[in-house]
């Protein structure tokens, strides 16, 4: 059984549709990312599954007893307040030390344990804020643009250690990420989204379909040119997954559902 399944559901926020028809599932020990452009719905959706939306048509479905681990695009803490490593994790509810101890050295950062929050530099606050989702012992880990702002090298870090999560916890990752460079190598499944889901599937299924050249171009930093590489041969890439595309190799039957909203 999935984790979650979202099944046709719609959002309108505002008086304005923000997602329409969103069906997926998350499995478990996989990694999903979502992409999208700015205002395309992601981080809507991120909040559907964690319940903080409530869709206003379809329906979510998650597992009995889901624990998620949920790390955001930002967090603001007042620099003013003092406020320890060990405490920030024991927010809003208490934990031992033997826990934030493991939560820190899964995450690289142990040895912050005692650091102000305020004196963090940005690649060490991400790993506090995934540590502090990490004493859930989520069986989802949604991580919402978790390295935006991180230079290449603190961002490849951060995400071998998602890597290093993943295999330690068997939790599965949900992620939004706009480095498509990464998501293309680090993922098993690419979601592309813009209001609807344009397309879905292995990663590289959805660097070659059609709407996601209309929304990316083909400047993915090599996404492409790996899967040209290593994806020369004729094949029917729909076959093992949920494309809403016509994915043929001749450009002129490419059925477009990636209109824009
Ligand atoms: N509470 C709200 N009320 C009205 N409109 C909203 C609300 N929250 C989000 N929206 C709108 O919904 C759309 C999708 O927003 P969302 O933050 O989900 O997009 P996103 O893909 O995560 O964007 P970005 O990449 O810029 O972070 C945007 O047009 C946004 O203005």
């Amino acid at each position: 059984m999935s984790l979650v399944a979202l099944n046709h559901v719609g959002v309108t926020l505002g008086g304005r549709s923000v997602l329409t028809d969103v069906s997926f599932e998350i499995n478990t020990g996989e990694i999903v990312t979502i992409v999208g452009p700015n205002g395309s719905g992601k981080s809507t959706m991120l909040r559907v599954i964690i319940g903080a939306v409530p869709p206003n048509s379809g329906s979510v479905t998650r597992k009995a007893g889901l624990k998620i681990g949920y790390v955001p695009q930002k967090l603001h803490i007042d620099p003013t307040l003092p406020m320890t490593v060990r405490r920030f994790l024991s927010l809003p509810r208490r934990v031992s030390d033997n826990a934030a101890d493991m939560a820190l050295t899964e995450t690289g950062a142990g040895h912050l344990h005692d650091r102000q929050m305020a004196d963090l530099s940005g690649g060490q606050f991400q790993r506090v804020l995934l540590a502090r989702a990490l004493l859930a012992k989520p069986d989802l880990l949604i991580l919402d643009e978790a390295t935006q702002g991180l230079d290449q090298p603190g961002s490849a870090d951060f995400y071998d250690h998602i890597d290093r999560v993943r295999r330690d916890f068997g939790c599965a990752v949900l992620m939004v990420s706009h480095e498509l460079h990464v998501v293309m190598a680090a993922s098993d499944r690419v979601i592309c989204l813009n209001g609807h889901v344009c397309c879905q599937g292995e990663p590289e299924h959805v660097a070659s379909a059609p709407e996601y050249r209309a929304l990316f171009g083909t400047g993915t930093h090599g996404a492409l040119a790996l899967y040209r590489h290593e994806h020369s041969h004729t094949h029917d890439a729909c076959d093992d997954e949920v494309c809403d595309h016509d994915h043929t190799h001749a450009p002129a039957h490419h059925t477009h559902h990636g209109d824009r909203p």
